[in-house]
């Protein structure tokens, strides 16, 4: 942990090695002020600035090198001049670790009303409240900054699919713009990095123009973005390998908002790093828990009277200690425990996956251990 004192020359410089690689697998190790994160990694997402209904150091515990924030509800609730006076956000939520966040474009879309889209930016009504906001390339990085986030994403617009040629090109070509304003107005503090978010919807030939127009530009990381956006998953796997390759290999990749443990196999055996994804904390609080052999509804009546844990062989406490009657009838009776413990469980898994796959590069038995994954799903919970 930097010391939060630590005079510049101090903290680290923001930095990607990699390790090894197997086939287009990739092990590395990305530097950042608060810390080094493994990849390929797996973010579980702290929107309000919480990991919901986990404390920071079960997080931690289960494996996470970093945790994701969000721009467009720290921005509205408490405040991004808030959490900047009290600190910034690893001090407010007590997570001394890397934290990536969003530039809140994402979420304007998908959340707030009236939202408008111009060249300088967008204007949206909270969700919230309905107070009126405005969100350009610079406002972004000013509030991640005031987060004091380690990775800070530039603003981008991001087209749910399917969308015409017309309006992945207008998209792509608006972000490239917002890149450029979000490069000369980035102040990278030593060991943060700003990364660039290629777009481009399914058109490949739009998806290599964007990834070439930013490694011009040049950013310290690559994410992907505009996928699981309602394609197909052969389409994304199909965008991600004409992609990946048109992006530096000594720089990480990063897949937005995804995605299943499917998707993350399939994206970590075609090159990406790092992933984002409410799936494991969201399921857990409606009662899903993610186990190696697949997923398993709590809901469900024939838990009722079965004394098995989720996982007798997890390291993680909720999967070992707890039976599936019990989490059963915590999930029927809307006991908080039964959130906190199966929010635990996923977690944990997607965390322990992580940790298998990047063993699995390191020996160059990455093909084999997939398969291995693979099979353990399709065997189902028995
Ligand atoms: N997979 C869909 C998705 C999700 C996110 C959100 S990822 C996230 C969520 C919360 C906190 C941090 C990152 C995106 N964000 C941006 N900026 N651009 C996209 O195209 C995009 C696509």
């Amino acid at each position: 942990l930097t010391r939060p004192d630590a005079a510049p020359s101090e903290a680290p410089a923001f930095g990607f090695a990699l390790h090894a690689t197997d086939g287009t697998a990739r092990r590395g190790t990305v530097t950042t002020a608060h810390g080094e994160i493994r990849t390929p990694a797996f973010m579980p997402v702290g929107t309000l600035g919480t990991v919901k209904c986990l404390y920071p150091e079960q997080v931690r515990a289960t494996g996470a090198d970093i945790l994701l924030g969000n721009t467009y509800h720290l921005m509205l609730r408490p405040g991004a001049e808030r959490v900047a006076g009290q600190g910034g956000l690893h001090r407010f939520m007590n997570w001394p670790h890397p934290i990536l966040t969003d530039s809140g474009g994402f979420q304007v879309m998908s959340l707030a009303k009236l939202r408008k889209i111009t060249e300088k930016g967008v204007t949206f009504q909270s969700h919230v409240d309905g107070s009126r906001h405005e969100l350009t390339p610079e406002r972004s990085l000013e509030i991640q900054g005031l987060l004091g986030s380690d990775i800070q994403m530039q603003l981008d617009e991001c087209v749910a699919l399917p969308a015409d040629r017309r309006e992945m090109e207008r998209a792509m070509e608006l972000s490239l713009r917002w890149a450029a304003r979000s490069k000369a107005a980035f102040f990278g503090r030593r060991g943060h990095g700003l990364f660039g978010i290629v777009q481009g919807g399914d058109d490949e030939e739009l998806r290599a123009r964007s990834a070439a127009g930013l490694v011009e530009i040049g950013f310290d990381g690559y994410a992907l973005g505009g996928l699981a956006v309602g394609e197909p998953q052969e389409v994304m796997f199909r965008v991600i390998e004409a992609t990946a390759p048109a992006l530096p290999a000594d720089r990480p990749r990063y897949l937005m908002g995804v995605g299943t443990p499917q998707d993350i196999l399939g994206g970590v055996a075609r090159g990406i790093d790092m992933f984002d994804c409410v799936m494991p904390t969201r399921a857990g609080r409606h009662g899903l828990a993610y186990t190696r052999y697949g997923k398993v509804n709590l809901r469900n009546a024939r838990h009722a009277d079965d004394p098995r844990p989720l996982d007798a062989a997890s390291d993680c406490p909720a999967a070992r200690d707890w039976s599936r009657a019990y989490l059963h009838h915590l999930v029927r009776t809307g006991e908080a425990l039964g959130a906190m413990l199966l929010t635990h469980v996923n977690v944990a898994y997607y965390q322990s996956l992580m940790a298998e796959l990047r063993v699995a590069i390191e020996t160059g038995r990455f093909a084999e251990v997939k398969a291995q994954i693979e099979a353990d799903w399709a065997r189902g919970d028995i």
